[in-house]
């Protein structure tokens, strides 16, 4: 490693080194890995490093705040944990020590459908550490209406503020490193718990998560018909999608490539972001995740007009290494960066930030 690299060690690089030492391999693999040849997971991450950051100086901003509003919810960062299935097998706290450690941080949860604590105990986790924590539950929308249905009302009942749709999942990547390993199934003891007791399940037991490539417009329109919560779309890459979101009346985007797990050939989310943003940014927000790792990108994210942006593999790194407390440093981390950044764009808030503060490394500043 040379000196400029830009590898020097982290918090959330050293916790990711010990979250490897901690994990089965097996399991470190499917939660490390992306899709066939892992080019939308690595170029996630390059992409923030191909962009640069013009600070603008002399404005007496004074200290930053990080705080943003998502959908009524206060953040007191702008940065959300995206939704990451079996939890559990990289703690055996699992999803209620990220739910404590989340709402501790007075953030916004994503908890996926595909968790192994069922909702209504990650809810009760989260707001026994604050009674206002905002908890969001993602949905993969499930070929029987019957089966959708009885999840939402789980979520509903759950105190769940919003519902994130995931629609980059018409079928399940291919994970090569997974099928290396064989690992397809849940180890014995440990389960997807919302998908027990429903419509067509087993007595006792979980019916299987089903991605559908059957899936359109139309069961977003029904499934909108059948709740009152506001719902996010997630893995929104196009501009034309986006608008459709929009006129559909989807109360959020969040622009996703699934952390590179499912179309290899997806761009980086932080290329998509900017597309995004010019088609529909003025009628609701747009979120982003994929291969956030620093204060930095966050920043970068913000100035191309994300509202906030979403962690996946950090909340794993540091849950796989100290838990709950891991967890926590991680959005602290992410928490402390973000106010140094901004004070050193000369920004207070999210709000000053410009796109033109955001330019491609190796081309030059254009004249704004
Ligand atoms: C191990 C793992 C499991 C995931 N499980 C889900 C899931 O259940 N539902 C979902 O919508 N996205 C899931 N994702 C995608 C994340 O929500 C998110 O889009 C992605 O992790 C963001 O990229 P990052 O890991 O680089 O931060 C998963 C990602 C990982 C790494
Ligand atoms: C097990 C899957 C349903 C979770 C997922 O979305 C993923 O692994 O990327």
């Amino acid at each position: 490693m040379t000196a400029d690299s830009g590898d020097a060690p982290t918090v959330l690089s050293e916790l990711r080194e010990k979250a490897g030492t901690r994990l089965d391999p097996v399991h470190r693999d499917f939660f490390e890995g992306g899709a066939d040849a892992e080019i939308a997971l690595a170029e996630n991450e390059r992409a923030f490093r191909r962009l640069a950051l013009l600070p603008r100086i002399l404005r007496g901003s004074g200290p930053a705040d990080t705080a943003v509003t998502l959908l009524g919810d206060r953040a007191a960062l702008p940065v959300f944990v995206s939704p990451t299935a079996f939890q559990r097998l990289a703690h055996p706290d699992g999803e209620l020590a990220t739910a404590r450690a989340t709402a501790a941080a007075g953030t916004v949860l994503i908890t996926s459908m595909a968790s192994t604590t069922a909702v209504a105990e990650v809810t009760a986790a989260a707001r026994a550490v604050r009674a206002d924590a905002a908890v969001w539950f993602q949905l993969y929308l499930q070929p029987s209406p019957e089966v959708t249905d009885a999840l939402v009302r789980r979520a509903e009942r759950a105190g769940c503020g919003a519902l994130v749709v995931t629609a980059d999942s018409p079928v399940f990547g291919h994970r090569a490193r997974d099928d290396r390993n064989g690992f397809h199934d849940l180890p014995a003891g440990f389960a997807a718990e919302n998908m027990r007791d429903l419509p067509g399940a087993p007595q006792g037991g979980t019916l299987d998560i089903a991605m559908s490539p059957g899936l359109s417009w139309d069961d977003l329109r029904r499934l909108r018909a059948a709740t009152r919560l506001p719902i996010v779309l997630k893995g929104v890459l196009h501009p034309d999608d986006a608008r459709r979101a929009a006129d559909e009346g989807v109360a959020a985007l969040l622009v996703s490539n699934h952390g590179g797990r499912q179309l290899d050939a997806a761009p980086a989310t932080v290329e998509a972001l900017p597309a995004v943003v010019a088609a529909v940014g003025d009628r609701l927000p747009v979120l982003l995740d994929g291969g956030v790792r620093s204060g930095s990108d966050v920043v970068i994210a913000l100035a191309l007009g994300a509202t906030a942006v979403g962690v996946g593999r950090p909340v794993l790194w540091g849950l796989a290494a100290e838990g709950e407390a891991g967890v926590a440093r991680v959005l602290e981390q992410l928490r402390a960066e973000v106010a140094h950044v901004l004070t050193l764009c000369g920004a207070r808030d999210s709000g000053d930030l410009t796109r033109d503060q955001v330019v491609v490394r190796g081309l030059g500043v254009a004249e704004c």
